[in-house]
């Protein structure tokens, strides 16, 4: 049945109505809540604030559990996003009401002009974080910089302490500068680190007590994030997959207490504890009601809208990043796309969607 909605005065054609079809099968009038809110609230009144934009899928390093055979270039892919297109992009957000931007990837800092978009994204009014989530490489060289250009806050990803396994997991042997480059940012003013790992069972499970000592006198937050099923995961995910809960579960017997979240957080449980300058957070997707909380969108670095990191084919923004005067409808078709998000992912069943590997969205 087509369902014609308007958005700022103007008429949206396509509201994805199957998806709310299937929720009201007996229905003729159909519950599309937030017509004509201008900010981004879904039919479960979650409201989003918080863009991970990735701007490349490009990466050099090859994680065992995201690129195991390295980045494969691919034939006849369009081009990722330019500057201006980023820019147009970034302000229909932040007209909407998103206030923080995550830039991912790939490896973000590998673009060439990764300095002019932050500067560019650092102009934008209403923006007030600019996060970058890197896998480390150039932080030592460049942090200096990224800091100069806006980034607000940094989560790097360090998924063994032991530079062997570091190598072993990443396949490359970069462990102590990473680390160098982390003690610089402190040096340079941030205030806070996030440290990704991906918790793999019997690869990095056992060095728990040496994470939490390393972030006993550093302002770290060490994160755990429980590993996520993709396409191109045979039998990895079953060999390796571990719940995040039996470290909550440490956690909680040894007296570190979760931290209430800011709107802006992503899905990290953060636990502190009295004797720590560091926190831990806990990233647990196959949790329940993981994904009551979700804040946030995901455009692709050739310019998709994905509501989910796991699921569609992404809705095309790219003939609306043109020019600034296509902002109300590109806002009109972002508003319109979310009407269709559905309430969670579907990985409990092994769905992961389309999605083969995260580096193609930038988790
Ligand atoms: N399933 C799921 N995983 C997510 C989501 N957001 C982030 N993650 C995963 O969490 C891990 C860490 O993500 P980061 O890029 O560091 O960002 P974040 O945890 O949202 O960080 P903050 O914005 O600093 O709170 C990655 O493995 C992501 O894939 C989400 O919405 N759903
Ligand atoms: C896709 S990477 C992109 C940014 C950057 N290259 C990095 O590694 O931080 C973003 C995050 O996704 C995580 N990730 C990748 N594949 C994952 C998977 N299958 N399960 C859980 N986390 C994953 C990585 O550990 C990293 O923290
Ligand atoms: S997790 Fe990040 S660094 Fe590792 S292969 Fe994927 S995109 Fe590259
Ligand atoms: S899996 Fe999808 S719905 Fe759930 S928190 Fe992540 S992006 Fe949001």
């Amino acid at each position: 049945m087509p369902v014609t909605l308007s958005y700022s005065g103007i008429i949206l054609e396509t509201v994805y109505p199957i998806v709310v079809l299937q929720r009201c099968p007996m229905q003729k009038t159909i519950p599309i809540k937030n017509v004509g809110m201008s900010n981004l609230v879904d039919n479960f009144q979650r409201e989003y604030y918080y863009l991970r934009l990735s701007i490349t899928d490009i990466c050099n390093f090859r994680c065992n559990y995201c690129l195991p055979n390295g980045y494969q270039p691919e034939k006849n892919k369009p081009s990722f996003l330019t500057l201006s297109e980023i820019e147009n992009l970034i302000a229909a957000f932040a007209t909407l009401g998103a206030e923080k931007v995550r830039i991912t990837g790939g490896e973000p800092t590998l673009r060439k002009d990764f300095l002019s978009i932050v500067e560019s994204i650092n102009q934008v009014e209403n923006i007030k974080q600019i996060a970058l989530t890197t896998n480390g490489y150039r932080m030592l060289k460049d942090v200096d910089d990224w800091k100069k250009a806006g980034i607000t806050s940094i989560n790097v990803s360090v998924d063994s302490l032991d530079p062997r396994m570091f190598y072993s997991i990443t396949g490359v042997n970069k462990f102590d500068e990473i680390m160098r480059g982390i003690d610089r940012a402190f040096d340079i003013g941030y205030q806070k680190i996030k440290v990704n790992s991906v918790l793999m069972k019997s690869i990095n499970d056992h060095e728990f007590n040496q994470f939490l000592l390393w972030i006993k006198n550093k302002p770290i937050q060490m994160r755990f994030i429980e590993l996520m099923q993709t396409g191109e995961m045979d039998n990895f995910f079953n060999k390796y997959h571990l719940s995040g809960k039996v470290l909550e579960e440490k956690l909680l017997r040894s007296g570190w207490k979760l931290l209430p979240k800011s709107y802006l957080d992503g899905p990290a449980k953060v636990f502190k504890h009295p004797d720590y300058q560091g926190e831990i957070g806990l990233i647990m997707p196959y949790e329940k009601n993981f994904c009551a909380s979700c804040n946030r969108l995901r455009v692709s670095s050739n310019g998709k809208l994905h509501l989910c990191l796991f699921g569609e084919e992404g809705i095309d923004l790219r003939d609306l990043l043109q020019s600034h005067e296509q902002s109300t409808l590109l806002q009109a078709r972002i508003f319109s796309a979310l009407q269709g998000k559905r309430e969670h992912h579907f990985l409990h069943n092994g769905d992961s969607g389309i999605r083969q590997h995260l580096a193609s969205i930038g988790g």
